[in-house]
Parts: structure tokens; C-alpha cells; sequence
């Protein structure tokens, strides 16, 4: 898999129009299509271009063939199946299959909207800290530690008189001027966070012997009794999911115009073994395709709440993450985010998205 992309980063999103001059593949298409595009405004006057630029404007988007749950199926050749399905909790939730991608489940509002709130909290406040790597332990070491909390005082970067043992001192004790690096710029910079053994997006491997945080218990239970349930519906020894045990996640953030290029996760010792993946924050567009970028991706909306399990077949298909769906324009909030103000969880998920993908990385005994 590839590094998400950060809008405003230096990343670049995967499989791109190649510069070898072939066609951009059906996979790259659909990413074009959904992305967010800004348009220049070209200024006139008295029918003359105008050197001076005008404002940027976002390019309207048709989401008109992106397929929503909720809304009934849309035509096509998707052949949405829907069943009623328990889950551990006491949990009745409606479960859609799609015959064109075996093996994939998408469950609707799995988690409530305060469980959703409750989760992020315990990630925001814990899960992203060290032991747990992140991009930015992995470029600034282990005294990033406490990003949330150093946010919400305000405070700014220090690796080498932090407090306690961390990178963070009280903004005013930093010289001023701008190139002062804060915590609040930090968050909002904040991309993944590995859970488990230690994912090495270089290498693409796990890291089995390294330092890390074990993956949380909440989380471990919640992919376990899920792919229990859809396992069991399945035929239940006979399905591929019956030695299902997490014991890993990658956390990914986004904010409005990040993206995640189109990928398959392929680091895991059995791909037998399914993924399970959950939505909290702004709705977002999903594109699940074939085996190759040559197959034409279906592109669904994945709202915060929603679960989604990807197993047999469509646990070896391409899929990515072209568009978060924010109200916030993405230029609007790093600034925000560089300058204080209020920050509080129900906050960051109206401007982001967090999507928690839970794994095997292990060998079934
Ligand atoms: O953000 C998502 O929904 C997809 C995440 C994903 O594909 C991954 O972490 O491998
Ligand atoms: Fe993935």
C-alpha cells in the first residue's frame, strides 16, 4: 500500500496518468473523476485576460453513480444483496453484499454516532501515541507524544526543551515568527498510525520485533465478533474468515482533498484472512475494484459508523479513497489549524476522517 496523500503534502497520489504515455486505467479514471479540483478564476476586464488570478473555485463533482446505502440501489450491475444480520452488542444491522465484488460486506451505521465519538477520542487521546508509530514518530522520534492534548493548549514544536520528556513547550516561550512549527499544525498534518506490529510503508512489511502498541482490546473485539457474525452466516467453518484473529490496524486521517491512492493490501502473511474497516467522521467516496486497475472500480459512500469487511475475492481488488466529503474547504483548515481556537473531538470529525482498518497480520495457527 501506498502512503496516503496529503493534499497539501508532497505525496503523490498512486497510479497516476502515466508519464509512459499509455491510458490512465479505469482505476485512475474513477479517481479522476472524484477527487477535488480546483478551478482558477480568470479575471477580464473590458474583454482582456488580466494577469492578476482570481479566486480558486471547486470544481463541482457528479456523484450521481457513487451508490448510497441508504437511498435505493441504483440500477446497474452492482446486484445489491441486503439481509438483516445480528452482531455482538445486541446490534440488528443491515448488511450489503454486491454480487459483482464476492467476499465484500458493508455494514450500515455498525457503530452509533456516540460510539463513533467515543472511539476517536480514545484514538485522538491514546492510540496515536508512542509506543503506536505514526508519520510523524517515524520523522520526529518518540517525543511526539501527547499530539492531542499539546494541540488543544496551543502549545508548539520543541525537540530539544519540551516538556516532560515530550517536543511540546507553551508557544510563548517559542521565538516568534512565523516558521514556529505547532502542535495544532502537527495534528492537522497527523496521516497514519500503525496499531500492532509496526506496518514499514518502505519496505512494506511488518515489523514483528519492534517496538509498538498492541492493538487495542475494543478494537481487537469488534473486528473479531464482526467477521464472527458475517462468518457465521457464511457457513461458518467453511468460511475463509473462521481463523480470523486482529491483531493489527492502520489508522489513516484525512482531511478535506487528502486522498488515498488505489491499492492492495498485500503485506499480510495470509490474504486468506479478511480486512475489516471502519468509518468514522465525514462521509467519504470508496472505490472497490478487480484484481488489475483495468476494472472499472464501483464507487460507494462510506459514512461515518460504517463497517466494512473485505474478504475472499475482493480482499485481493484494488480499492482507494479518492474524496472526503467536507463541508470544510481543505485550504481553510490548515489554517485554522495553525492558529488555536476551540478543538474538540465532535470538531476534528466534522472536518476529517478517520478510518481504522483492522487486520491479521499474523500466521493462523
Ligand atoms: O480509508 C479507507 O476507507 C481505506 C483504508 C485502506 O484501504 C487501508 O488502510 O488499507
Ligand atoms: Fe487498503
Amino acid at each position: 500500500m501506498d502512503a496516503p496523500a496529503k493534499a497539501s503534502g508532497g505525496y503523490a497520489i498512486a497510479g497516476g496518468a502515466s508519464s509512459t504515455g499509455k491510458a490512465p486505467s479505469a482505476f485512475r479514471e474513477a479517481e479522476k473523476k472524484y477527487q477535488l479540483h480546483y478551478d482558477q478564476e480568470l479575471k477580464f476586464s473590458k474583454g482582456k485576460l488580466r494577469g492578476k488570478r482570481g479566486r480558486l473555485r471547486e470544481r463541482p463533482t457528479d456523484l450521481s453513480e457513487v451508490l448510497d446505502f441508504r437511498s435505493p440501489p441504483r440500477d446497474g450491475d452492482v446486484g445489491v444483496v441486503e439481509v438483516a444480520m445480528d452482531f455482538p452488542g445486541n446490534r440488528r444491522r443491515t448488511v450489503r453484499s454486491l454480487a459483482r465484488h464476492p467476499g465484500f460486506y458493508h455494514v450500515e451505521s455498525y457503530l452509533t454516532c456516540e460510539e463513533c465519538e467515543e472511539l476517536a477520542r480514545e484514538i485522538l487521546e491514546t492510540h496515536i501515541d508512542p509506543p503506536a508509530s505514526s508519520n510523524h514518530t517515524a520523522r520526529h522520534g518518540d517525543r511526539v507524544s501527547g499530539l492531542w492534548a499539546a494541540a488543544g493548549r496551543g502549545d508548539a514544536y520543541d525537540p530539544v526543551s519540551g516538556r516532560d520528556g515530550t517536543c511540546w513547550s507553551p508557544l510563548s516561550l517559542s521565538p516568534s515568527g512565523s516558521g514556529v512549527l505547532t502542535a495544532r499544525t502537527l495534528l492537522e498534518r497527523l496521516r497514519w498510525v500503525s496499531l500492532g506490529p509496526r506496518y514499514d510503508w518502505t519496505r512494506r512489511k511488518y515489523l514483528r520485533d519492534s517496538p509498538h502498541r498492541e492493538l487495542p482490546r475494543g478494537l481487537k473485539a469488534m473486528a473479531d465478533g464482526a467477521v464472527a457474525s458475517l462468518c457465521a452466516e457464511e457457513g461458518g467453518a467453511t468460511s475463509s474468515m473462521s481463523t480470523f484473529g486482529a491483531d493489527a490496524a492502520l489508522v489513516n486521517f484525512y482531511g478535506a482533498g487528502d486522498t488515498l491512492g488505489g491499492h492492495v493490501d498485500d503485506a499480510e502473511a495470509d490474504l486468506a484472512q479478511p480486512l475489516v474497516s471502519l468509518s468514522l467522521g465525514c462521509d467519504a467516496v470508496f472505490l472497490l475494484g478487480g484484481r488489475t486497475r483495468e476494472e472499472r472500480p464501483t464507487a460507494m459512500l462510506l459514512r461515518s459508523g460504517d463497517l466494512v469487511v473485505m474478504s475472499g475475492d475482493a480482499r485481493r481488488c484494488y480499492h482507494g479513497l479518492p474524496r472526503i466529503l467536507s463541508s470544510r474547504e481543505p485550504m481553510k483548515s490548515s489554517r485554522q489549524g495553525a492558529q488555536g481556537g476551540g478543538l474538540s473531538v465532535e470538531g476534528y470529525l466534522a472536518g476529517h476522517r478517520i478510518n481504522v482498518s483492522v487486520r491479521m497480520v499474523a500466521e493462523p495457527s
